[in-house]
């Protein structure tokens, strides 16, 4: 009898043992699991959060918990989530996938793939297509602003009495979704549109209810008729409907002239080998699995931002002052709007940081055995990482637990984003160790929704003013750091030049450049022998028996007699300046010119300026940042093309060079690179490609960048006629009686070279330089910067950095010339850069920029025209600034009729 108790107590012992969940080793902290439920009785499985937040205050930030017998980890506050999904994202990135979410979307799509080959290839896609104009012509922005048309229609028609907006925003969200993957929308009334909806929220109701969790628990459950049952119909009936979508769509596409998303996606497919995880179930899954997650999340954020701009009405008016002031006579709003907008942007934040819309994320898995923070997790955890302890974490925020705009305002008023604001979830990029402070990168994009891509001066500005003046920033995964002031441009481009002299070799501009020429050509050797020789060519007399000034004086006798025509009545100078521009490095590499009228020259300078317009784009970044798009027919591809013609020129140039040249007796550059081509040997860098890539350098960096000065120039000179008089007293004066004018003139006018000096520095024609990179891992300031770091020399700071000028902020000669009025050039003069790679055209250019200005001013009154309005100084931006088109009033001089 006592050994039957005996042999009943061992079983029951060995069948609790059994049943019992026994924690791995030094695994995290949580409270005790019960045989079979695991913890699932202790949480309140409607919403866990509250008890999340309670297990986290008593077994700390990683505690945790079992699923049933399946263990799972919950990591609250950013340092946790940090670590395991940044820092040991490959660990940490898996999907379980034998949840309810994994079953219904088949591991296909991407929400619930696990995290492989597959995963990546179709992440990569759709990030890239779903980019403001990855989907063909029509933009993301314009879709998006077609539907809210529609969305403010229907509220128009509510206005004066109240509705429940939660309707309107879903239906609108679901067709922004549907605008993106088929171009297609849905009138609100749409049976279809009804139907897709109805299906979606059920589903997402179950999923995010208690039976999901029961699903996934107990999976000898799964077979019996329980709610989640329809979980699965209703995803058959969705797949019914996408498939009739599908095959309707395909009815009229043409392939390679994708209309959105799913033609992208057929594109892409077409393109695969067979044996990629590209395949038309995949692509169903993705449009059911894009639309479920779309949907919900954005309107349900709207929900929350509006219930609360209307609880605060007074936040709700500040915004609503500020929108009517930056879209004053503006039709439409644009994204780019937000730059403008610091209020506003700081309350959609703060209203998605309460909204909280995916507490939980999507849960991860580990992909091995690892370890986190001191504890052991082994491979098959569930992961489930708390944004909504991140989002109200003490520390982390100003106000943690209230309502306020304030969490994303510096003292200044400027809308800035803290790094626990992750309600995307933390995919964070991994800035190298003691990399410079800066913004949080994005994935993919890196900072670039940070700052304003067709001008980021303004950023880089106040930028600089919140992490100092070494910050780094993601163009892309490319790190990139800004050098800021004076000091910092010094250290890095002339005291550490050998380390900071690289050119990014992987951009548009590189690749159009072929690594050739001079501009973008590697640190070395190749690089050093043709800027030494072009140093030599480029002096007043390296070019044969005419020197450099006498050829820039004949051009300018041209541009006279131009605007000699015009006297007494106004012209827009742009075209007149870019021609001379370009006629004198003409003069210098080939000693030819043209007419202005000339239809070489014409198409010459339009595809120029068609490429320049292209790489100081926003499609620059575009091919910068995403390499993978490179091969598509987008607008980039123009400025291959149009350089291909270029190319074609300067051979030409360079064929009838060679049948006309007399050796040893060079009359321009392009005889200069001929001899001494013959003279090198073979190992030499010098070859016949290398001059047609150094032609179109040199042309490309001495046309834009003179002309723009120049108008830069001559618009300040009409805006202080006080200025362009006492110039013109002084030029009177030193030249009285000469016939010319001469670059040696300058010594003896220190009130024009003081002027001239001051319109190079508010022109600050090339703000951002030429990108440089690191040849090596580098210190700078006390920071490591990491061998081929993009290096951004922002000469605009030192240019009007405070302490550094006299009138740092307005025009004023003043700035060079010290108290007996001689010429000084202080030496934050850095228009041309500074170091080995500063321009190497500098003294042509301040040749240029003399003779032009001082012959002008010589000959002509130039004159703010009356009827102009004010002027307006606000530049383009570009590789160069150029100011705004405007007009000038040209009167002969009293003094120039004379002679
Ligand atoms: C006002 C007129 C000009 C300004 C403000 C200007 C400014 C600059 C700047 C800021 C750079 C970048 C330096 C760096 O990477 O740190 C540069 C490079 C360069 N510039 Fe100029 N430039 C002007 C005119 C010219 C002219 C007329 C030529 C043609 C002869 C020229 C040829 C070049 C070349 C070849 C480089 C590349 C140097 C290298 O990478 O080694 N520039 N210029």
């Amino acid at each position: 009898m006592l050994g039957s108790l005996i042999l009943l107590g061992i079983c029951i012992f060995l069948f609790f043992y059994l049943i019992a969940i026994h924690r791995p080793k030094n695994f995290p902290p949580g409270p005790w699991p019960l045989p079979v439920f695991g913890n699932l009785l202790q949480l309140n499985l409607n919403n866990p959060l509250n008890d999340f937040k309670l297990l986290a205050e008593r077994y700390g930030s990683i505690y945790s918990l079992y699923f049933g017998r399946n263990p799972v980890v919950v990591l609250n506050g950013i340092k946790a989530i940090k670590e395991a999904l940044v820092t040991k994202s490959a660990d940490f990135s898996g999907r379980p996938q034998d949840l309810l979410a994994s079953h219904i979307t088949e591991r296909k799509g991407i929400l619930m793939t696990d995290y492989g080959p597959a995963w990546k290839e179709h992440r990569r896609f759709a990030l890239m297509s779903l980019r403001n104009f990855g989907l063909g012509k029509q933009s993301m922005e314009k879709r998006i602003l077609g539907e809210i048309e529609h969305l403010v229609g229907k509220l128009k028609k509510h206005s004066g009495s109240s509705l429940n907006p939660q309707t309107l925003f879903h239906n609108a969200a679901s067709n922004i979704i549907s605008l993106v993957l088929f171009g297609t929308r849905y009138d609100y009334d749409d049976k279809t549109l009804k139907q897709y909806i109805a299906l979606f929220t059920e589903n997402n109701k179950i999923i995010n209810g208690p039976w999901s969790m029961i699903y996934d628990t107990f999976p000898l459950v799964r077979f019996l008729p329980l709610p989640f049952m329809k979980v699965f119909k209703n995803t058959h009936l969705l797949k019914t409907i996408t498939i009739a979508l599908l095959n309707k769509h395909k009815q009229t596409r043409v392939p390679g002239k994708p209309r959105d998303f799913v033609d992208c996606y057929l594109d892409e497919q077409d393109k695969k080998e067979n044996g990629s995880t590209f395949d038309e179930m995949q692509l169903i899954m993705y449009i059911l699995v894009l639309h479920s997650a779309g949907t919900d999340t954005s309107s349900n954020t709207l929900l929350t931002a509006f219930l609360y701009l209307m609880v605060y009405p007074d936040i709700q008016e500040k915004c609503q002052q500020e929108i009517d002031e930056v879209l004053q006579g503006k039709a439409q709003v644009s994204f780019e709007d937000r730059h403008n907008m610091p209020y506003t942007q700081a309350v959609i934040h703060e209203s998605q940081r309460i909204a909280n819309t995916v507490p939980l994320s999507v849960f991860h898995l580990t992909s091995r055995d690892t370890e986190l923070i001191g504890y052991n997790i082994p491979k098959g955890t569930t992961i489930i990482p708390n944004l909504s302890s991140v989002l109200s974490e003490e520390g982390q925020w100003k106000f943690p637990h209230e309502f306020n705009p304030s969490n994303f305002l510096n003292e200044h008023g400027q809308f800035q984003k803290p790094e626990a604001f992750i309600p995307f979830s933390a995919v964070w990029i991994q800035r190298p160790k003691n990399f410079p402070p800066g913004p949080q990168p994005l994935p993919i994009f890196g900072s670039l929704l940070d700052i304003n891509i067709k001008n980021p001066l303004k950023d880089f500005k106040m930028l600089a003013e919140r992490y100092g003046n070494v910050f780094g920033l993601y163009l892309g995964r490319n790190p990139a750091v800004v050098l800021n002031g004076f000091k910092v441009i010094k250290e890095a481009l002339v005291t550490k030049s050998a380390d900071f002299s690289g050119r990014p070799q992987n951009i548009l501009i590189s690749h159009m450049t072929e690594g050739k020429g001079v501009i973008m050509a590697d640190y070395g050797p190749a690089w050093k022998e043709h800027r030494r020789f072009a140093l030599m060519t480029l002096r007043n007399f390296g070019l044969g028996k005419q020197s450099m000034e006498n050829r820039i004086l004949a051009e300018i006798e041209h541009l006279v007699a131009k605007l000699e025509k015009h006297a007494g009545s106004t012209l827009n100078p742009q075209t007149f300046f870019h021609n001379a521009a370009s006629n004198i490095i003409y003069l210098v590499l080939s000693g030819i010119r043209y007419e202005y009228e000339n239809e070489t020259l014409k198409q010459y300078i339009a595809r120029v300026t068609e490429n320049t317009k292209l790489i100081n784009g926003p499609w620059s970044m575009i091919y910068d940042t995403f390499p993978l798009l490179r091969s598509l027919p987008l607008p980039f591809k123009k400025v291959f093309t149009n350089n291909e013609a270029d190319k074609k020129m300067a051979s030409a140039m360079i064929e009838k060079h060679k049948k006309t040249r007399v050796r040893g007796e060079p009359t321009d550059f392009i005889d200069c690179y001929l001899d001494e081509l013959e003279s090198r040997d073979n190992e030499s860098s010098f070859d016949e490609h290398q001059l047609v890539i150094y032609i179109l350098n040199l042309y490309a960096a001495g046309t834009d960048t003179t002309s723009n000065t120049l108008l830069t120039a001559f618009l300040y000179l009409m805006v202080y006629p006080d200025i362009q008089e006492k110039c013109q007293q002084e030029i009177d004066d030193i030249l009285q009686g000469k016939a010319c004018i001469s670059f040696e003139d300058r010594h003896n006018m220190p009130y024009t070279q003081a002027v001239i000096h001051e319109c190079q520095r508010i022109a600050n024609t090339v703000p951002l330089s030429v990108f440089h990179s690191t040849t090596r891992d580098i210190e700078l300031m006390g920071y490591s910067i990491p061998k081929g770091t993009i290096i951004i020399p922002n000469l605009s700071s030192v240019l009007s950095e405070e302490g550094q000028w006299k009138f740092p902020n307005e025009f004023n000669p003043s700035n060079f010339l010290n108290e007996q009025g001689q010429f000084e050039k202080p030496e934050a003069f850095v228009p041309f850069s500074a170091g080995p790679r500063m321009c190497l055209g500098e003294g042509l250019a301040r040749m240029e920029l003399f003779l032009i200005m001082v012959t002008l001013l010589r000959r002509f009154q130039f004159i703010w025209p009356e009827d102009a309005g004010e002027p307006d100084f606000t530049p383009v931006f570009g590789i160069t600034l150029a100011p705004r088109p405007y007009r000038m009033g040209v009167r002969l001089r009293q003094s120039a009729r004379e002679m």
